[in-house]
């Protein structure tokens, strides 16, 4: 099949129109991380997490991925340090992944693919007091990435794969608590990459300070097939569609430079 081998990348099919170009896009996401023309930046400071599990409020399936959405009223989950300012408020996580292993995540290191790819998103609460407000400026969001590898079972996320099969359809929405989001980050999260970028699906906006993590997570191969069960399409619809290949394409650095906080 096509999965078979790395190489037909032809095969790809994105799964929206790519507006051709975006209104000034000189700061777009994803993009290919190049390890040796990155910048080691000894100022970068050690990443600070620190997640109440008793925010989680529902998953659930908009069209694109599967969110898992936690209450940002408060400043109960927050991430602050590494290349931020301010602090940042946990408003939610979702994955990108591929009809097979073998591609899935949007960022790629020196262009190799990984099977998917976990997006924690953060606003700026101490500019803005809402995820709308601060989605549309430069300094408005913080988006921890990391790369998923196909290994051992992840036994973090295995309470989040058992309810896959409660939001199969786009719209639907379960009630999910307790979970806790740190339990899907590597073991050692102070060697990251950061650069400024954008949403990775419309409206694009460049308000991204991006953190993605050297070090992957593991997950195993049943528990990302689990993924690959969940539908673009809404229950109501003729033909059901398969949510998988959820991911954009790589986009030009236009010069901009990636640092590392490691070396
Ligand atoms: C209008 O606000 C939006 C729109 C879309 C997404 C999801 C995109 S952006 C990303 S990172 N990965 C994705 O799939 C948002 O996420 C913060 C926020
Ligand atoms: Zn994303």
């Amino acid at each position: 099949t096509a999965c078979s081998s790395k190489f037909v990348l032809s095969q790809m099919h994105p799964m929206w129109q790519e507006p051709l170009a975006v209104p000034g896009g000189d700061r777009q996401s994803p993009i290919d991380i190049a390890v040796r023309k990155s910048v080691f930046d000894s100022k970068l400071k050690p990443l600070i997490t620190d997640y109440d599990p008793k925010t989680c409020q529902q998953i659930w399936n908009n069209g694109y991925s599967f969110l898992v959405e936690y209450d940002d009223t408060t400043d109960k989950s927050t991430l602050k340090g590494g290349p931020l300012e301010d602090k940042f408020r946990l408003c939610q996580f979702h994955f990108h992944w591929g009809e097979c292993n073998s591609w899935g995540s949007e960022h790629t290191v020196d262009r190799k693919l990984f099977p998917a790819e976990l997006h924690l998103v953060h606003w700026n609460a101490d500019k803005y007091s809402l995820f709308e407000e601060a989605v549309v400026e430069d300094n408005g969001l913080a988006v921890l990435g990391v790369f998923l590898k196909i290994g051992k079972r992840h036994e973090g996320l295995q309470k989040l794969v058992d309810a896959l099969p409660t939001i199969r359809h786009k719209g639907s929405v379960v009630e999910f608590t307790k979970f806790d989001p740190a339990c899907l980050l590597p073991p050692n999260i102070d060697n990251y990459w950061t650069y400024h970028g954008s949403l990775t699906t419309p409206p694009l906006t460049e308000s991204v300070t991006w953190i993605v993590m050297k070090q992957h997570i593991e997950v195993s191969h049943d528990q990302l097939a689990v993924f690959r069960s969940l539908l673009f399409t809404a229950a109501e619809e003729e033909v059901q569609k398969s949510m998988v290949n959820n991911f954009r394409e790589t986009q030009p650095l236009r010069g901009r430079t990636v640092r590392s906080s490691f070396t």
